[in-house]
């Protein structure tokens, strides 16, 4: 199949890369020429493992191109829509420009037969809107929406061995000629069993902001058990686990700490908060409100329980963060919650020093005001309060007897809940969890 993908950031990139490696001819398209160049080296313009490897290995092949051209897109039998829909500045509402400047210049290249598929993630109604645009310019063609759920960090197994395939067709149905198209485009994965669902375009919308969504929940409602686990002397990593046993609960994303943050989980809640508060669903608007009012107050309790380890001050005190990434094996800092804490520690008078083995540089871009250190034991050295706010592997294996002589006082908060607290106590250090005594 020829393929087009507009938009090679994070989703489009790596979508690019996969379904060349599947076989098709793809070119990816953004208007980002340094992305396009850098793609087009098969560097890959952010951390994703195993994504500059796969990007070399396909462009090899001659089926992978990028370019800024639009009209590239003629010929394509199938186009993917993979722009941004970042939060509008200042309300909750997804920043749809984005999407609607990409359609408007894809609409001159769309043949008759070509397949229009929406994979950015968009409030519910979207695929409607723009189905309407197409059919004026080209009433032949059809829009799929066909929501995303790869992970960063596991990017390229997500989107070659997916959970599920999720096809909005106009009509529903299993018999509409975009499902055949879409099944030749990811025939490999459904043939080693990945299960699809058809349904319509407004609920594939929402079967993606209602995952993100119920994932959010989790994480705000384990973060809400750790709040009482602190105040009863009770240890929210064991009762995780213990729920988690629970078929029904399952243990995923249910680990307590500082909260959810990255380019999509926060987002997306406010997104569907605002979409929900425009079609009067006002229980999913409340509801929703209070998963991310649980999820902001964690970085408020950070900063809280840093200043009570600082014997009740900040002023002054010198604070190394471990992590800057939103989470582990990511160099995104999109809302990265870790250094919203380093920034208001800051501000509130603490020397903070951030590291992070992969994110220094975007985070050095959000916040120029914080000091960045990209070796962990100059950061560490001579702090007065060591706060663990990404869970990176090389932190979770630190080793407490080697850190206590380089500090100016052995205190460790650990946002992620991952040291072995009696391990560290032992060393001597004073050790603060996230809802364990
Ligand atoms: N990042 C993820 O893990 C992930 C996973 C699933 C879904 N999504 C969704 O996918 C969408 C894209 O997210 P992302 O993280 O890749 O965003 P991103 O900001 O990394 O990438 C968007 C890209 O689109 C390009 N672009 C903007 N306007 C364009 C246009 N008119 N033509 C061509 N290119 C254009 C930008 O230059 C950028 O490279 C969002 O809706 C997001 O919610 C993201
Ligand atoms: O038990 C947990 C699990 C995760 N997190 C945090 O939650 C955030 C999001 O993590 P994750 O979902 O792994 O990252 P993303 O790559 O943003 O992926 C989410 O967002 C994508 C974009 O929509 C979806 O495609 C994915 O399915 C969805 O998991 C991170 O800050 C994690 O630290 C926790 O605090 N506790």
């Amino acid at each position: 199949m020829r393929i087009s993908v507009i938009g090679c950031g994070y989703l489009g990139a790596v979508h690019a890369a996969c379904m060349a490696h599947l076989g098709h001819e793809v070119v990816g398209i953004d208007v980002d020429e340094q992305k396009v160049s850098e793609l087009s080296s098969a560097r890959a313009p952010f951390y994703e493992p195993g994504l500059s490897e796969l990007l070399e290995q396909v462009l090899n092949t001659g089926r992978l191109s990028f370019t800024s051209n639009v009209a590239s897109a003629s010929g394509s039998d199938v186009h993917f829509i993979c722009v941004g829909t970042p939060q509008k500045k200042g309300e909750n509402a997804a920043d749809m420009t984005y999407v609607d400047a990409a359609v408007a210049k894809l609409l001159p290249y769309i043949s008759e037969g070509d397949v229009v598929v929406g994979k950015s993630t968009v409030p519910v109604g979207t695929a409607a809107r723009l189905a309407g645009l197409i059919k004026e310019i080209q009433p032949l063609a059809h829009l799929v929406w066909n929501p995303e759920f790869l992970r960063e960090g596991h990017a390229v197994s997500d989107t070659l061995n997916p959970d599920r395939f999720v096809y909005g067709v106009e009509d529903g149905s299993e018999d509409h000629p975009a499902v055949a198209v879409l099944d030749e485009v990811y025939a490999a994965p459904l043939s080693s069993g990945t299960p699809r669902l058809v349904t319509d375009p407004p609920t594939a919308e929402l079967v993606k902001t209602a995952a993100n969504s119920f994932l959010a929940t989790k994480i705000s409602f384990i973060n809400a058990m750790a709040e009482v686990c602190e105040a009863a002397g009770a240890d929210v990593t064991s009762l995780a686990d213990a729920i988690g046993m629970d078929d029904r609960i399952g243990r995923k994303f249910l680990n307590a700490g500082i909260g959810f943050g990255g380019g999509c989980l926060p987002k997306d809640i406010r997104a569907f908060m605002a979409r929900a508060g425009e079609l009067g669903a006002d229980q999913a608007l409340t509801f929703l409100r209070e998963v991310d009012a649980i999820n902001m107050r964690r970085r408020t309790r950070v900063i809280e329980l840093t200043r009570a380890l600082c014997d009740d001050s900040l002023l002054g005190k010198r604070i190394a963060v471990l992590g800057a990434a939103f989470k582990p094996e990511s160099d995104d800092v999109r809302d990265s919650p870790a250094l919203s804490i380093a920034a208001q520690l800051q501000l509130q008078g603490a020397i903070v020093t951030v590291t992070d083995p992969k994110a220094l540089k975007n985070a050095a871009k959000r916040f120029p005001e914080l000091h960045y250190e990209p070796d962990p034991v100059n950061a560490i050295s001579k702090s007065d309060a060591l706060l663990l706010l990404t869970e990176w592997q090389e932190y979770r294996d630190l080793d407490p007897y080697a850190l206590s002589p380089i500090v100016a006082a052995a205190r460790i908060l650990d946002g992620r809940n991952v040291l072995n607290a009696e391990k560290w106590r032992a060393a001597g250090w004073t050790y603060k969890g996230l809802g364990r005594p």
